[in-house]
């Protein structure tokens, strides 16, 4: 079994102030709009609720799942649909929402696939970026933090699917021996 312990980087409080930040920003870029958010499965499902309570345009939620890392540490590069949306977003005010970018291949092969479907708009939101780790360009229009390239669990982030309960953003740390 691993031995490995948590250490906060992003408190429950600094989380709440910035997501406030973030709705009040997308309360202001859409309104008189309704805007549609894609939580992307499973990581973004805290982020997206805290965030969609903030924002007063109306708004659509729906889900998608791309494929996991499993219970690894490390991108395979290559994304699969498990669950796809149920609605259509053709004409649609759409923010995708993204509890992480790390490697940006999660995000530049949902992007297009989700572009063909023929959004009026499509934006990116996320609430952490590791922007040292990353391999393909994303556009990002809304982010939460920047972070160090650190493996980091809580708040909708799994170790194993473990650790998403928590309130706040922790790193993990392996034990040496
Ligand atoms: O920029 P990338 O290197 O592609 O990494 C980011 C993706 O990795 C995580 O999902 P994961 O596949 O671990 O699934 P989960 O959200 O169900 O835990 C995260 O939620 C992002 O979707
Ligand atoms: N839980 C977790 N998933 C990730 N996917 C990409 N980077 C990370 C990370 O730091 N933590």
């Amino acid at each position: 079994m691993d031995n490995h312990s948590i250490s906060v980087l992003i408190s429950e409080d600094e989380l709440a102030k910035r997501i406030n930040e973030l709705g009040e920003k997308i309360n202001e870029d859409y309104e008189g709009k309704e805007v549609t958010l894609i939580c992307i499965l499973k990581g973004s499902i805290f982020f997206t609720c805290e965030l969609a309570k903030r924002i007063h345009v109306p708004v659509i939620i729906d889900f998608i799942q791309a494929s996991s890392y499993g219970s690894g540490t490390s991108s395979s590069g290559t994304v699969k649909i498990k669950k796809d949306l149920d609605e259509s977003i053709e004409g649609k005010d759409v923010i995708i929402i993204e509890d992480i970018i790390d490697s940006g291949n999660t995000l530049s092969k949902l992007i297009p696939l989700l572009e063909e479907r023929k959004p009026a708009s499509l934006e990116v939101c996320t609430l952490l970026d590791k922007p040292e780790r990353r391999e393909v360009e994303v556009n990002v229009k809304y982010n939460g933090f920047n972070i160090p390239d650190e493996f980091v669990v809580g708040y909708g982030l799994d170790y194993d699917q473990k650790y998403r309960n928590l309130p706040f953003i922790g790193v993990l740390h392996m034990d040496e021996n």
